[in-house]
């Protein structure tokens, strides 16, 4: 077993397809996406942001505050899918190019960063998010099972100064080591 995709627990009686390649030579694993979900416009997401910062302004309240961070997050789209690889390896996600053009679909990382030691940790398990920005105009919906990225696997290289020092045991994603 060197590398490769299993099922999250959470969804292991939703039948989802483990990521496939759809060429013989394809670089890029295609993730589906595990849920049904709508992907907001960004101009309707910063047109309510507005609004609510109007009503609001400073007066609001921390979980006033924690409810709007909540609903005006960028969208993670969940793939009910976990990577494991070769602790020199990492798994790079990457949109399809056909989103930006198609549905005005991009990636606000650039590349998601998926790494070894985030498979089976003890905050989720591994689970692969997608992180999808809508800047269209119009809100896009996503079906369960429909292709949304690519993971290419990929070596990676130690700098001659790498500090073990500074190396935590990982516990989740997406800010887990702090800002
Ligand atoms: O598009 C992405 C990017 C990251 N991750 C997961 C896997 C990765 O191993 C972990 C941490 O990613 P990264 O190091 O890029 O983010 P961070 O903001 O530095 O978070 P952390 O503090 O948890 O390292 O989050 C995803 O599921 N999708
Ligand atoms: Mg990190």
């Amino acid at each position: 077993m060197k590398r490769g995709f299993e099922i999250v627990s959470k969804y292991k009686d939703q039948k989802l397809t483990v990521p496939y390649r759809t060429t013989v030579n394809a670089a890029g694993y295609d993730f589906e996406s595990a849920v049904d979900m709508t992907i907001p416009s960004i101009w309707k997401l910063n047109f309510l942001k507005i609004l609510w910062a109007i009503k609001h302004g400073k007066e609001a309240s921390p979980e006033k505050i924690d409810h709007a961070k909540k609903i005006l997050k960028p969208f993670l789209i969940p793939t009910g899918i976990k990577a494991y690889m070769q602790p020199d390896e990492v798994l790079i996600i990457a949109n399809r190019s056909s989103n930006p053009l198609k549905r005005g679909l991009a990636v606000p990382n650039g590349i998601g960063v998926i790494d070894a030691d985030y498979y089976n940790n003890s905050g989720n398990e591994g689970e692969i998010f997608v992180q999808i920005i809508n800047f269209g105009i119009t809100d896009i919906k996503i079906s369960k099972g429909e292709r949304i990225a690519q993971g290419i696997f990929m070596p990676y290289l130690l700098a001659d100064q790498d500090d073990h020092s500074k190396q935590k045991t990982r516990h989740g994603g997406f800010g887990s080591s702090g800002r």
